[in-house]
C-alpha cells in the first residue's frame, strides 16, 4: 500500500501530462506564465445515450487546488530530468519559480449533483496562464471518471424508483483510486450505500453488506452456515439463498428465520444472485408471505444494470434491494466522459479580454469563446432551458433569444420575468482563496435526488430520451459564428 499512500499524502502537482510542463516552461521563457487566461471544462454529449448527466468530483478538484504545491521531492526529479543532449530539460530558475508558485486563480463550478448538459462550462478557471494550463489534466482526471460514475449510478436509481441501490464494485472497479471514487461518486448519483470499507470510512458513506458462497460452503449444509452466521449477527441476517438450490435456499431462509423470530429476532431478507430474477424473485416473495415474513427483503444481485433492473421492474419482479457492482463503478457500456478543457479567452497586453475559438472540421470541436455563465430557466418549479451567455451581458431585454450552437435554426424565444432562473455557476476559489463551504456528501445525494425532480421525465427516460434545450444566448452565438468565420479567413 505504500504507492497509494504516498501518492495521497504527497503533493499531486507531478500528477500531470509532461507537456503541461513543458508548456508550463515554455510560457515561462516567453513571458506568458502570468498573462491572464480563461478555460471551461465542459463535454460534449451526454454519456449512455442518457438525457442528462449528473456533476461530481469538484470536492476532489478543491483538494487539488488547496494543495497545488511542488514540494521539494517534486522539484528534485524536474530538475533531474535530462534533454536528449544531456542539459537539464528545466532551467534553474524555472524550477524556483514553481517553486514560489502561489495558487491565485478565481474557479466557478456547478455544484456537485448538479443536473447538467452538453456544452456547458461544469468548471470555469480564470487566471495566470501557466497555471490554467497545468490544471487541465488533473480536473479532468477527476471530473471525467467521477461525474461519468455518478450519472451511471443516477440513471440505475431513477429506474430503481426508490428501492435501495447497494453498491457492491470494489472487486471490479479500475484499480485503488477508480474503485474509491467510482464509491464517492456512486453516492452522488443515488446508491445507498458501498461494500467499500475504505470509502465508508473516507467520504462517511454507509456501509453494508451480506455475505458470500464462500460463507455456505465452508460449512457442512446450507443450513449450518446460516444458523452460525445468525449467531454472530442476530440483527443482520440475509441469507445467500442459491449457492445449491434457490428454493430449498428460501425454505431454509424461512427456518431459520421462525429460529430468529423465537429468539425475539428477525429476518432481514435474502439474496438471489443467479438464475431468472423475476421468477424466483416472485417465488421467494410468496414463499417468505406465506411462512408470515412480509417484512422480509429481497435482494438480487447479478450483472445487473439501469437496462436490466429497468427490464425486471416491468417483468414485476418482487425485488426491493437492488446489489449492483460492476457494471455501476466500470460505467458500462461508455469507459469515458469525454470531458476537454478549452481556452475561452485570453487578456491582451491593453488588458482587454480577446475571447478564443479553436476552429475545428467537426463543428462539435468548436469550443464557446468568452467568459461565460449558463442560467437555468424554470416554470412551475421545472426545469425548463438552459442559456449560456456572456458575463458582461445586459439581459434585461423583455425576451431573450437562446440558439443551438451546432444547429442555427433551432432556437427558443425565453421571457426572463416570467421565469424563474440561477446561474449554474457558483464561485468556489476568488483569487486562490476558497470560498465556498463544500457540502456534506449526503446532502449532495439528496441534491442530486431533487435536482432530477426538477426534470420532466421524458429526459430522464432509458431510450430516446427528450433532450433538453441548451442554447447559447443571441449575442454569443453571434461572437462565436463571426470568430469562426475570421478565424476561416471569411471576412
Ligand atoms: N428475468 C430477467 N430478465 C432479464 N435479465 C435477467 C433476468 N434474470 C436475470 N437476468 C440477468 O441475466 C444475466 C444472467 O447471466 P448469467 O447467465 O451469467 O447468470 P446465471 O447463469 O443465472 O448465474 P451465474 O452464472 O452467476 O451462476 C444477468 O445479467 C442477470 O442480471
Ligand atoms: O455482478 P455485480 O453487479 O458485479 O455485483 C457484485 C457481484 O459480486 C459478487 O459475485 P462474485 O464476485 O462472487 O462473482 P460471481 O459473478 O461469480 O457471482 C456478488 O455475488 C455479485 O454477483
Ligand atoms: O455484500 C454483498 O452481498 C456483496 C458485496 C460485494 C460484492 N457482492 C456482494
Amino acid at each position: 500500500m505504500k504507492i497509494t499512500r504516498d501518492l495521497y499524502q504527497g503533493s499531486l502537482a507531478l500528477l500531470t501530462d509532461f507537456y503541461q510542463l513543458t508548456m508550463a516552461y515554455a510560457y515561462w521563457k516567453s513571458g506568458k506564465s502570468e498573462q491572464e487566461a480563461v478555460f471551461n471544462l465542459f463535454f460534449r454529449k451526454n454519456p449512455f445515450q442518457s438525457g442528462f448527466t449528473i456533476a461530481a468530483g469538484l470536492d476532489y478538484v478543491i483538494d487539488y487546488c488547496r494543495n497545488f504545491k511542488f514540494d521539494e521531492n517534486d522539484l528534485a526529479y524536474l530538475s533531474e530530468m535530462r534533454k536528449e543532449d544531456g542539459e537539464p530539460t528545466f532551467d534553474p530558475a524555472f524550477i524556483q519559480y514553481l517553486k514560489e508558485l502561489d495558487f491565485c486563480c478565481d474557479i466557478d463550478a456547478v455544484e456537485e449533483g448538479s443536473v447538467i448538459f452538453p456544452n456547458t462550462p461544469m468548471i470555469r478557471v480564470k487566471g495566470p496562464l501557466l497555471q490554467c494550463q497545468l490544471l487541465e489534466t488533473p480536473m479532468l482526471n477527476i471530473m471525467n471518471f467521477q461525474t461519468l460514475v455518478a450519472t451511471k449510478a443516477a440513471r440505475i436509481t431513477l429506474e430503481a424508483k426508490g428501492d435501495p441501490v447497494l453498491e457492491f464494485g470494489l472487486r471490479r472497479a479500475q484499480g485503488i483510486d477508480g474503485a474509491l471514487a467510482a464509491s464517492r461518486a456512486s453516492y452522488i448519483g443515488g446508491c445507498s450505500s458501498t461494500s467499500n470499507v475504505m470509502a465508508g470510512k473516507l467520504f462517511g458513506i454507509p456501509v453494508s453488506g451480506t455475505h458470500a458462497h464462500s460463507w455456505i460452503m465452508a460449512f457442512e449444509s446450507e443450513m449450518a452456515a446460516f444458523e452460525a452466521y445468525a449467531d454472530a449477527f442476530p440483527d443482520n441476517c440475509i441469507f445467500l439463498v442459491d449457492t445449491y438450490d434457490t428454493i430449498k435456499g428460501v425454505q431454509n431462509a424461512i427456518r431459520m428465520g421462525e429460529l430468529l423470530k423465537e429468539k425475539g429476532k428477525k429476518l432481514l431478507g435474502i439474496r438471489i444472485d443467479s438464475g431468472d430474477l423475476a421468477y424466483y424473485s416472485n417465488v421467494a416473495r410468496e414463499m417468505l408471505d406465506e411462512a408470515g415474513f412480509p417484512d422480509a427483503k429481497v435482494v438480487a444481485s447479478n450483472d445487473l444494470d439501469e437496462h436490466i433492473l429497468s427490464s425486471l421492474k416491468l417483468q414485476e419482479a418482487a425485488i426491493d434491494i437492488w446489489g449492483i457492482g460492476t457494471k455501476l463503478v466500470t460505467a458500462y457500456d461508455q469507459p469515458a466522459l469525454g470531458a476537454v478543457y478549452k481556452m475561452a479567452a485570453l487578456k491582451d497586453h491593453d488588458g482587454k479580454w480577446v475571447p478564443k475559438v479553436k476552429v475545428s472540421q467537426q463543428s462539435i470541436k468548436i469550443n464557446i469563446p468568452g467568459y461565460h455563465n449558463v442560467k437555468r430557466f424554470y416554470k412551475n418549479g421545472k426545469a425548463v432551458s438552459d442559456m449560456i451567455y456572456l458575463e458582461n451581458t445586459d439581459l434585461s431585454a423583455q425576451e431573450l433569444t437562446i440558439i443551438d450552437p451546432y444547429d442555427p435554426t433551432k432556437r427558443k424565444k425565453i421571457s426572463p420575468d416570467q421565469l424563474e432562473s440561477k446561474d449554474m455557476l457558483v464561485p468556489i476559489f476568488v483569487k486562490g482563496e476558497k470560498v465556498y463551504t463544500r457540502p456534506l456528501l449526503a446532502d449532495i445525494r439528496q441534491k442530486t435526488l431533487s435536482n432530477l425532480e426538477k426534470f420532466d421525465k421524458a429526459h430522464k427516460r432509458l431510450i430516446n430520451p427528450h433532450i433538453y434545450p441548451v442554447g447559447l444566448e443571441e449575442s454569443l452565438y453571434h461572437l462565436r459564428t463571426n470568430l469562426v468565420l475570421q478565424a476561416k479567413n471569411f471576412n
